[in-house]
């Protein structure tokens, strides 16, 4: 009889997000800002596939995979590792991202990465983490990777990781000017401190209209309170980001905001059509490298394959 090895493999898809509101309070002593910020996430994934292999590893394929770290630093290999070394599981694994979310945007496409492989190591594993071990793993592992776990559209506080589920209704279509040349978070952070200087800043609160609107589906009223504390910063450190608002503004976008630490231009859009038109003003522009669609809001990080390779 021949004897065929199987290996083991789980796929999980996993979202890109959008900060509909992100209001950065004071610095504090361990280096992060008091954040509260409004996290939607949208159709725009990356599929991460776990599998069994004799030694750590790491393939990244897809539209972005030249701008992501396949060693131990990627947050997929981390994460993974983590599962293995905190739960006592001996053996290894090989993470193979299929990216599709912009690397270094301001979407948070590592840290759904980070989410995705948790995800995928517990399946493989059949560890049976709950999603209390599961949403703090995240948390050691970056601020925005819990919410890449819960998916929706969700109250972030604290430094980002401690989450509030937020009732919405309806679905909102996005348009996203991307860049080639990323921004990096701790420099945009900085370069925030740096602009607002001595002044004393407040402990950051959620905008209750904005509550509202989302719990209404009143896709004008999300767009009135879109708000980044961070954009400014963004703009100082590269201010051509401020005519590509602008010109989405002034072709049919709802609102438009920075993506995060951007650089990304997030723009909300009435409905599918005004989207497709926007996407073909912007795309012929030159005032970004690439245009996307995407809508939300979209599912955490889940498993879509149990797959099984011989
Ligand atoms: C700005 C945001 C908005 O959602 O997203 P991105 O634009 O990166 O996607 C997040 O706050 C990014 O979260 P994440 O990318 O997970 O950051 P982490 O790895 O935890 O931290 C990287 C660095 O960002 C800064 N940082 C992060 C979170 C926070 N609340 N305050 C901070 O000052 C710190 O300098 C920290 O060392
Ligand atoms: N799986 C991953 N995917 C993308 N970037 C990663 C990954 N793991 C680590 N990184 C590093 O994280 C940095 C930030 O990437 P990303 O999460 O895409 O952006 P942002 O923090 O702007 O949302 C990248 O420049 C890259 O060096």
């Amino acid at each position: 009889m021949s004897s065929v090895r199987t290996i083991l493999g789980v796929t999980v898809r996993t979202p890109a997000k959008v900060n509909l509101e992100l209001r950065v309070g004071p610095l504090r002593d361990h280096g992060y800002h008091d954040l509260s910020t409004v996290f939607h996430a949208v159709d725009l994934t990356d599929n991460v596939t776990v599998s069994e292999a004799g030694d750590w590893g790491c393939t990244v394929v897809g539209p972005y995979a030249d701008n992501v770290p396949t060693d131990a630093s990627n947050l997929a290999v981390q994460a993974a590792r983590m599962v293995y070394e905190r739960y006592g599981f001996t053996g290894t694994a090989h993470i193979t991202i299929d990216k599709s979310i912009p690397v270094a945007g301001g979407m948070a496409g590592g840290s759904a990465d980070g989410a995705a492989a948790l995800v995928g190591v517990d399946a493989l594993l059949d560890a049976g983490l709950s999603k209390q071990e599961l949403q703090s793993l995240a948390a050691e592992l970056g601020s925005d990777v819990p919410f890449a776990l819960f998916g929706g559209t969700a109250l972030g506080s604290g430094r980002g990781e401690q989450l509030a589920p937020i009732l919405t209704q309806g679905r909102t279509e996005w348009v996203f000017a991307l860049r080639h040349e990323g921004l990096s978070t701790p420099a945009v952070y900085a370069e925030c401190d740096r602009l607002r200087g001595t002044a004393p800043v407040s402990t950051p609160e959620p905008s209750q209209s904005l509550m509202a609107a989302l719990r209404a589906g009143d896709v004008h009223g999300i767009a009135r309170c879109l708000r980044n504390d961070l954009q400014d910063a963004a703009f100082s450190l590269m201010p051509d980001l401020e005519q590509t608002l602008d010109l989405g503004l002034d072709n049919g976008a709802l609102g438009g905001i920075v993506s995060g630490s951007g650089p990304t231009v997030a723009f909300l859009c009435a409905g599918r059509a005004d989207a497709l038109e926007l996407m073909v003003v912007l795309a012929a522009s030159k005032s970004c490298d690439e245009v996307v669609r995407a809508t939300g809001p979209a599912h955490g990080a889940h498993v879509v394959h149990d797959v099984r390779m011989s």
